[in-house]
């Protein structure tokens, strides 16, 4: 029997209103820790909703980057304490609709104030350079200018700090903005956008239209009037956009998938990489795409490293991220359940060990629910699927080396390069790894995951389109540099 928690239909967020789409369609937004369980139904939107909130942005555009820095700062500090106060309603969505536990989830909108705060801040922070002329009578100087209306297409995995790490930045250089959330998250989404329009943000500069990728997503990226594309998902959507803004002559940036590495040296220190495994790779139930993946340990410590590893994934709590006791929650969606079961599948079919976990959880009234155990496979290799392709869930792969070398080339034997972490206590190894590793995150004694919003944030190779987001990184992609010359 289906439970209808909340009956409420979202609606999308153009200029300054809330809006049905005029297909007259919604889709509904299901718990997966209960599949039975509807948190909300969302707007399937066409091509004539969209446009009409890309001419809202546009308008509103030309008034937006005319205020000053600080005024602009102002409305997102106000945002800010809109979504403080609104925390526990925004993450109890979140945990509603993803799965992830609620903890975390207050965790993730606690970081969507401070990136807000932050971005406020650089509202008043000194842009641009002075540059001497080669003529004695004249100033030279750059000054930054917005790109226009920017496109924001975002995942489920953080509904919240994604969406919001993407349109602070981009509002506060003057932009305005049109999101198309995740489906999967649509209505957590949409409560983070009601935290804008409470705070009073003029009319038009931010929009929300809800509905499929192929439509909405596509639409946007190929959209005439949209200057800016920033995108954070799977690596094939994530190709189509780069493809489509480049026709267009557009900017656009890129964060897709990874296949994160942790080395565990034969002088870390067990009990912390241990943790920072588990942490690393199953909080968010592994859906980071900063997630620790491949877990490649020296000779010299890996029995004890994996006995260890082993006694503490057995004490992992799985359930529903409302309940206290969870550590763990699902998978976000069907989909999610489906493709992490069958890379367990492959891992056994191509010879991995499987000594923990595997299986789907239906205990313990979980059976309506999309919940995986934690799962650990022992004697991979390089070729195994498991090894080289993103899994999105809750499995780790052991893989034993002899020497620090072999670990750094066994961890760069990947078409991805997000985050890379290693344990060890010697300089020499950090200093090696520091050096050689191919990935836009480095972490020594620290997991893979769990980035600091006020630090530039990218891949390298095919996890990102080269760029960075987050801290002041951000300005290089949702401005342009103008050179000013004045000769008096
Ligand atoms: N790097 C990361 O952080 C993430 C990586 N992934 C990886 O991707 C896999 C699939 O997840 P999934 O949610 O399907 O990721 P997608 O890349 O399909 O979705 C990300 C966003 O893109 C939209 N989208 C989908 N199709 C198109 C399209 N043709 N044009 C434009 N936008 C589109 C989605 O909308 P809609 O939701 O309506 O389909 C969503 O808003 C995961 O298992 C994981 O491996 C997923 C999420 C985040
Ligand atoms: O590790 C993090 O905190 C960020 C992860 C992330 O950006 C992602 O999964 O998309």
């Amino acid at each position: 029997m289906t439970i209808q928690t909340e009956t409420k239909t979202y609606l999308n967020y153009i200029n300054g209103e809330w809006k049905a789409s005029d297909t007259g369609k919604t889709s509904d937004s299901f718990n997966p820790s209960n599949s039975q369980e509807i948190l909300g139904s969302f707007q399937m939107s066409s091509a004539n909703d969209l446009d009409e909130a890309v001419n809202a942005a546009k308008e509103a555009q030309k008034t937006w980057r005319k205020l000053s820095g600080a005024a602009r700062g102002d409305f997102l500090f106000k945002v800010a304490a809109v979504l403080e106060e609104k925390t526990a309603y925004v993450a109890e969505a979140m945990t509603k609709e993803m799965g992830k536990t609620f903890a975390e989830a207050k965790g993730e909108t606690a970081r969507g104030i401070a990136i807000l705060r932050y971005y406020a801040g650089e509202g008043m922070r000194p842009v641009g350079d002075v540059i001497p002329s080669s003529d004695s009578e004249a100033l030279m100087f750059t000054n930054r200018t917005p790109l226009g209306v920017v496109g924001v297409i975002t995942p489920w995995n953080f509904p919240v700090a994604i969406p919001i790490w993407k349109m602070a930045p981009a509002l506060i250089y003057g932009n305005a903005v049109v999101l198309k959330p995740a489906s999967d998250t649509a209505v957590t989404a949409a409560r983070v956008v009601e935290c804008f329009h409470e705070a009073g943000l003029p009319a038009g500069v931010l929009n929300m239209v809800t509905g499929s990728g192929s439509v909405i997503g596509q639409g946007l990226a190929e959209h005439p009037g949209v200057d800016g594309i920033t995108f954070t998902g799977s690596n094939a959507v994530g190709k189509q956009i780069g493809r489509a803004a480049l026709d267009r002559g557009i900017k656009y940036q890129l964060e897709m998938g990874g296949k994160n590495p942790v080395i565990v040296a034969d002088d870390a220190d067990l009990d912390l990489a241990v943790a920072a495994t588990i942490s690393g790779g199953l909080k968010s139930t592994g859906q980071k795409c900063t997630a620790t993946s491949r877990v490649i340990v020296q000779q010299g410590v890996y029995e004890k490293f994996r006995e260890k590893l082993l006694q503490k994934v057995a004490e992992i709590t799985v359930g529903n991220g409302m309940e206290e006791g969870s550590w763990m929650g699902p998978v976000a969606s069907k989909n999610q359940l489906e493709n992490v079961l069958s890379y367990i599948e492959k891992g056994k079919a191509e010879g991995a060990e499987l000594v923990h976990g595997g299986n789907r959880v239906t205990s313990n009234g979980l059976g309506d629910g999309y919940f995986i155990e934690p799962t650990v496979f022992d004697q991979v290799t390089a070729e195994m699927t498991i090894a080289r392709e993103e899994i999105f869930g809750p499995v780790l792969a052991l893989m034993k080396v002899e020497t620090l070398e072999q670990a750094i080339e066994l961890a760069n034997d990947s078409e991805y390069g997000l985050s890379a972490s290693i344990f060890t206590t010697n300089i020499g190894n950090m200093l090696e790894f520091i050096n050689d590793m191919e990935a836009g995150l480095v972490r020594v004694n620290a997991e893979s995951a769990g980035v600091e919003l006020q630090a530039p944030f990218g891949g390298m190779k095919q996890s990102s389109s080269h760029s960075r987001e987050q801290g002041r990184a951000a300005i290089e992609f949702f401005t342009s540099i103008k050179t000013i010359f004045i000769k008096k």
